[in-house]
């Protein structure tokens, strides 16, 4: 039916590359248009410089064709939303990018849309809202003037976009849509879409499209498998058409493969290193394009094992190219950038443009290697181990991997040396006299310029370690004074001594290395330099104790301490693959362990350990999913269970669809547990789990991720609809997440209505037990 392909796929590809610039160009350029600093012409231009840039770079280190439309303002998802037309209507704006901007962080009259995790990473994208009135419309400015920039430049690429599929598995039903109604119910009408762009670029002259569905290693049901069979049977019957590749990433195809080696696609996508070969002589007759340089970490391929997979693919299916096995935008630009690190874990590091030559190497080798010349590496096992070489750099210079049997069973939090819940509260509240509905917040507060200025000065040897000390100080003083004014119940010290929650800890342990310019786009404008966990942990002092000590000693209200968990600070790094995540996990809970008792034996009677991250590591497929939860939640449990009875432990989650871990969050055995809710319209408290959930709870009421400043009213609102659900005595009132990229002119306000709001929902407390509560307060 369609037309042979124009040329053939390049031998060696990437399936994206990272955006924000190697400096964070884009990340300025951004927070300078929404600030009102930079004009839209400024924000574009830096736009087209960076998407130059890339170009240039991934064809000097020796890719054809490369990939385009990776470039994003926001988020690729979003991108996609906007290519169909299915933009809510409260979010129209003048320009593209003000639409675009509108959906992601809203406006002052209309929320944003959802932002969740991007599979099992630590990328957010932003949710499409699809109903059944949705008016999709191709609008395919954005990709077609990217084929048209690169072609200025004298260059040919292969537009990316989100497939049909995955765009319509991630969307949510728009609100007021009937309860029967899914996204996918759309699929005919947005394949039409999808149509009319293959048909936009077909006449730009585009040889080849890339079709990103990574939804497609998820466990998929009978309709969503005759989804992709209907999506990829229609955009392959177009008469008039680029070639097709349909890129799946982040683990195996499954059931899906065989129905698109059924379709005429021409080529496949499939990822290596976290999947295997099972099933891929389906795809004879198709290119296969072979994800074996991982684009989700930082070491260096196995040369060997890569090239002993891609000759298996090409025993079994006929014809390869050589890929990385997702998109680069999940690790940093460059290696060269970072002249500090030690030189031996340097040699078994690959950065983005590494990798691109990795891959260019790998192709070069597949083409001289003579057929059969390779045994097929076996199946169901890791395609591309990392290098061989993965000896920890550091000695151990103690034992240092946890021993399983030291820990709890999860059924039995008495073992782990905590009295029952029931019996833990009566002992806090006699210790902390909160009153019902108490208000806290996550942790940070606004990271001034100011704080991130002494940061680099002392970084850069222009300010000692005394001058930046003091500083901190004065910010910590300045936070508790400022939330003892505002009336908060529980305070924190605002973690202004915190560059990011996880490398602030990587940096004061050992085991851990940090990067200099390493920075991974974590949503918008946002970027995170994850540490590198290269050898065993060990925690040479105490980490937080000085700095929530000082805190406690301003005030007689309790301070809670706060600390990263295990899973999220494993979460967040890049880790060593040598050992087996859960091992490495256990030995982060030690060193958390030993900073939980020395918090309490500093006088710390409420520590918070964050576990934002629990989800996301969640694999992707049922099958792995109660044991990663059984090992994440013990060891958090070991972390946090040599806290004694009258030490209340808080954790936080955020941004993680914790409805869908409830259980587990619960068998963390936490007194109080925050999580997300005003940002998704308090759809948690929904969840029949959230009516049973037999602890603390915080759902936030204020979406920290807008600079919207939520009403007294509003935040009431969503208390009096948590209150449907939840006890007064069991729940608690904060912000969604912590406020760290919000300024003090918001947060001060924000939190102003949020103490409003609890206390016109809090029972009238009669006169004597508010003296009592008074007095125990003094008493701590
Ligand atoms: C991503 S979760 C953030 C938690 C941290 N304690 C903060 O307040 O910033
Ligand atoms: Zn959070």
């Amino acid at each position: 039916m369609t037309a042979a392909p124009p040329q053939p796929f390049p031998a060696a590809t990437i399936l994206g590359y990272p955006r924000i610039g190697p400096r964070r160009e884009l990340k300025r350029a951004l927070e300078a248009y929404w600030d009102g600093r930079a004009t839209l012409g400024e924000l574009r231009r830096t736009g087209a410089e960076l998407r130059e840039r890339t170009w240039k770079r991934l064809t000097g280190l020796g890719l054809r064709t490369p990939p385009s439309n990776t470039f994003s303002l926001y988020d690729q998802v979003l991108d996609t939303a906007l290519l169909l037309g299915a933009v809510p209507a409260r979010h129209r704006a003048g320009t593209d990018e003000d639409t675009c901007f509108a959906m992601a962080r809203g406006t002052g009259a209309a929320a944003p849309l959802r932002m969740t995790k991007w599979f099992d990473t630590n990328y957010h994208y932003i949710v499409p809202e699809i109903g059944p009135d949705t008016a999709f419309a191709l609008h395919a400015a954005k990709p077609v003037s990217e084929v048209r920039q690169a072609r200025a430049l004298g260059l040919e690429t292969r537009p990316v976009v989100i497939g049909p599929v995955t765009f319509l598995l991630l969307a949510q039903a728009a609100p007021g849509s009937p309860a029967s109604f899914t996204p996918l119910d759309r699929l005919a009408d947005v394949l039409t879409a999808y149509e009319r762009l293959l048909a936009a670029l077909a006449a730009e002259g585009v040889g080849w499209v890339q079709l990103d569905e990574p939804a497609l290693v998820t466990d998929l049901g009978g309709a969503e498998l005759a989804a992709v069979r209907t999506a990829y049977e229609r955009l392959g019957a177009l008469a008039d058409r680029p070639a097709l590749f349909v890129a799946s990433y982040f683990g195996s195809l499954g059931q899906a493969l065989p129905v698109l080696a059924g379709t005429p696609v021409e080529a496949v996508g499939v990822d290596l290193v976290r999947g295997d070969l099972t099933g891929v002589e389906a795809l004879a007759g198709k290119t296969v394009v072979a994800g074996v340089v991982s684009g989700r970490d930082v070491w260096r391929a196995d040369r060997e094992r890569a090239l002993a997979a891609l000759l298996a693919v090409r025993e079994r299916a006929g014809h390869v190219v050589v890929s990385t096995s997702c998109s680069l935008l999940h690790v940093p630009y460059d290696l060269e950038a970072e002249t500090g690190l030690d030189p031996a874990l340097r040699r078994r590091l690959a950065f983005a443009d590494q990798k691109v030559s990795e891959v260019v190497e790998l192709a070069a080798l597949l083409d001289s290697a003579p057929a059969r010349a390779v045994p097929a590496a076996p199946d169901r096992t890791r395609a591309v181990p990392a290098a061989p070489d993965r000896t920890p750099v550091h000695a151990p210079d103690r034992a240092p991997v946890h021993d399983p049997s030291d820990a709890p069973a999860v059924a039995e939090p008495e073992r782990a040396g905590r009295s029952p819940y029931g019996v833990r509260t009566a002992a806090q509240a006699a210790h902390l006299g909160l009153p019902p509905l108490p208000v806290t917040t996550i942790g940070s507060f606004p990271q001034t310029g100011e704080l991130r200025a002494a940061r680099a000065a002392l970084a850069a040897g222009e300010l000692d370690e005394g001058a930046y000390e003091e500083r901190v100080r004065a910010e910590i003083a300045q936070v508790i004074a400022l939330q003892e004014r505002l009336g908060l119940d529980v305070l924190v010290h605002g973690e202004p001594e915190r560059n990011d929650m996880v490398q602030y800890f990587a940096e004061h342990l050992g085991g851990f290395a940090v990067t200099r310019h390493g920075w991974v786009q974590s949503y918008g404008s946002r970027c995170t330099r994850p540490p590198i966990l290269h050898g065993d942990v060990h925690r040479p002092e105490p980490i937080t104790v000085r700095w929530t000590a000082y805190a406690r000693s301003l005030t007689d209200r309790p301070v809670k301490g706060m600390l990263t968990g295990p899973v999220t600070i494993v979460a967040w790094s890049f880790v060593r693959d040598d050992l087996p995540l859960r091992d490495v996990v256990f030995q982060v809970a030690d060193a958390v362990r030993a900073e939980v008792r020395d918090l309490e034996a500093a006088g710390v009677s409420v520590i918070q350990v964050d576990e934002p991250a629990l989800r996301e590591l969640l694999p992707l497929r049922r099958a792995g999913q109660e044991e990663y939860l059984r090992w994440a939640v013990e060891a958090y449990r070991w972390a946090t269970s040599a806290a004694g009875d009258r030490t209340q432990i808080h954790t936080h989650l955020c941004y993680s669809d914790a409805d869908q871990i409830l259980a587990a969050v619960d068998a963390l055995d936490a007194d109080v547990t925050s999580v997300e809710s005003a940002r998704s319209g308090a759809r948690l408290l929904g969840e029949p789990a959230v009516k049973g959930f037999a602890r603390g709870l915080g759902p936030g009421v204020y979406d920290i991720h807008s600079p919207r400043v939520p009403t007294a009213a509003e935040a009431g609102e969503l208390l009096e609809a948590a209150l449907r659900v939840l006890p007064a005595d069991r729940l608690w009132v904060n912000p969604d997440c912590g406020l760290k990229t919000r300024t003090y002119e918001q947060v001060e306000a924000a939190l102003a209505n949020l103490v409003e709001a609890a206390r016109r929902a809090r029972p009238p407390v009669p006169t004597t037990s508010r003296a009592v509560s008074g007095a125990v307060t003094q008493l701590r």
